[in-house]
């Protein structure tokens, strides 16, 4: 670009009144220069929860208003993070949001993407630069000193434009953009929501999509099974915020709380009903009127509360500890449980009655290794949520790391495969992908593991009966690793990638105490 051109483009943007004609002519411009497919420009909306198109090269393109809820979105992370955003390969961007699968479909072709963040004087974001096709450019511009030039007298001259634009005129608009949105979101509010935050595009996912989107509509209780860490509580928690229900989502842990104290945490007690009531206490089916109460590791109940249960599933009707009347709820009931009930019931440890009752509507979680094409998905997904919440930029995956992903056993499931992402890229440096030594390195030693190639615990394998080895597995797997860790629990929980309240009531059930520091 010789010493005209930048004067002539300078001018050009010099003389525009309105945002759209600056940035119009700014990209109309610059795109040619650095040979980019095409680019677009985005103002922030007054209310701040979406980006308005601007100007486009093509400037043909119809754009779509974005989403600022749609945070894995890099354009949107561009703007809550005020730091440009590059992304070399779109194409492993999964599930990020509609509004932006509507963005990069005028750009078919395009691999790599480039955001980058438009402030006022008071350096409050007021919009974002997008360039498609620019596969390493955030280097090179930063090294091209007209590149910076030309950008911040756009910035500037865009910052006090944005300030002058009537604020009526800015308000017609966006109230026209606020009622489409409305409607849409009427419309696709559920669907777009566990898109984005249940992920995954294999076939079974979708399924379980559909499914919970069926679930969430119904008020008949719900039992969710399935491994630890395939998203029990994820799943309950997301069918509960695509229902209608206004009411608050109570979460119950029943193997992590003591038998004793689990019948007054759920159904409140008086005061002085029991040694330590101090004082009257509300309880959790009380909290969760007119929401969803949601009981986890609904096995560990202990038999005599079942009963109780029963009773108030059936007469909708519960009485505190110590109390003499008898009070209403209106909760939705969902369960989980990673134990088959049906052998707890075979052991006389839970009650085949309330089985049915919480069963009205059941949802299975396959275990990833039987959905291993979710993984590439999931690990973008996690990687973009650390890039968010620690204000990095870790460039994705190798392909070699994806692969070697993708052939992991993973029997912590999801919640494995999210603590290996977490743990890797906080070992990867800024601006640079995931390698697969890095994620090797974190994971246990191979004599532990098994992966789809590798050779398999032979002593296990000899044993005849399935839940036994499975159990076997469970509880070698757990004491070797509390001893490696000096008895710490949380380090040995987060390793294996499941809550400290889990690994407890394990310790508790295969007598692990003597290899264990105290919670
Ligand atoms: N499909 C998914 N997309 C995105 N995140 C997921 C998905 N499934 C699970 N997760 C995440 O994986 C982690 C583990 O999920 P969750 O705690 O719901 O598992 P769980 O089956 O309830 O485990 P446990 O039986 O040990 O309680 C959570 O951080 C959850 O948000």
């Amino acid at each position: 670009m010789d010493a005209v051109a930048v004067a002539q483009l300078v001018r050009a943007m010099a003389m525009a009144t309105q945002p759209e004609a600056l940035s119009q002519a700014f990209l109309d411009d610059i795109v040619p220069i650095w040979r980019w497919q095409g680019a677009c420009c985005y103002r922030r909306n007054l209310a701040g929860d979406c980006l308005l198109p601007l100007a486009s090269v093509p400037s043909s393109v119809a754009l779509p208003v974005l989403d600022t809820s749609e945070l894995d979105n890099p354009v949107v992370y561009c703007l809550s993070s005020a730091r440009p955003c590059q992304v070399d390969d779109i194409n492993r961007l999964v599930s990020v949001g509609e509004s932006f699968d509507a963005l990069r479909a005028h750009w078919p072709s395009t691999q790599a993407l480039l955001a980058l963040p438009l402030k006022n004087t008071r350096q409050e974001m007021t919009g974002v630069l997008v360039f498609f096709g620019v596969s390493g450019a955030l280097l090179a511009l930063q090294a091209a000193p007209l590149w910076q030039a030309l950008l911040d007298t756009h910035e500037r001259l865009f910052a006090r434009l944005s300030d002058l634009v009537s604020t009526e005129q800015s308000i017609r608009y966006e109230r026209t953009v606020h009622r489409k949105r409305e409607a849409d979101r009427g419309d696709h509010r559920a669907e777009r929501l566990l898109a984005s935050e249940f992920v995954g595009e294999s076939a079974v996912t979708r399924h379980i999509r559909e499914e919970m989107l069926r679930l969430a509509d119904s008020t008949l209780s719900i039992l969710i099974t399935g491994e630890t860490g395939t998203g029990k509580d994820h799943a309950a928690w997301l069918i509960h915020q695509a229902s209608a229900r206004g009411g608050p989502f109570v979460p119950v842990n029943c193997a992590a709380i003591p038998n004793e104290l689990i019948e007054a945490e759920l159904f409140g007690s008086t005061r002085g009903a029991f040694t330590g009531a101090t004082q009257a206490r509300s309880g959790l089916v009380a909290e969760a009127h007119g929401g969803t109460l949601f009981l986890d590791e609904i096995g560990d109940m202990p038999l005599a509360l079942q009963g109780t249960l029963l009773r108030v599933l059936n007469e909708k009707k519960y009485r505190p500890v110590g109390a003499t009347k008898e009070r209403e709820s209106d909760f939705r009931l969902i369960c989980a449980t990673h134990q088959p009930l049906s052998r707890r019931i075979r052991e006389g440890q839970f009650r085949e009655d309330l089985y049915y009752r919480i069963r009205q509507q059941s949802l299975h979680l396959t275990p990833l290794r039987e959905r291993a094409e979710d993984i590439p998905a999931i690990a973008t997904h996690v990687l973009l949520q650390h890039n968010r919440a620690r204000h990095a930029h870790v460039a994705g995956f190798s392909d070699a790391a994806l692969a070697w992903l993708r052939n992991q056993t993973l029997p912590g499931n999801v919640r494995e495969l999210r603590n290996l992402v977490l743990a890797a890229a906080e070992r990867t440096g800024q601006g640079k992908p995931i390698h697969v030594e890095t994620m090797q390195a974190l994971t246990t030693p191979a004599d532990m593991r098994t992966t789809r190639d590798g050779a398999p615990l032979q002593d296990l394998l000899s044993m005849h009966n399935l839940t036994e080895a499975m159990d076997t597995f469970e509880r070698l797997m757990i004491g070797d690793r509390l001893r490696q860790l000096n008895g710490s629990r949380s380090q040995a929980a987060q390793s294996l990638g499941i809550p400290k309240r889990t690994l407890a009531y394990k310790c508790r059930k295969w007598n692990l105490d003597r290899e264990t520091d105290s919670l």
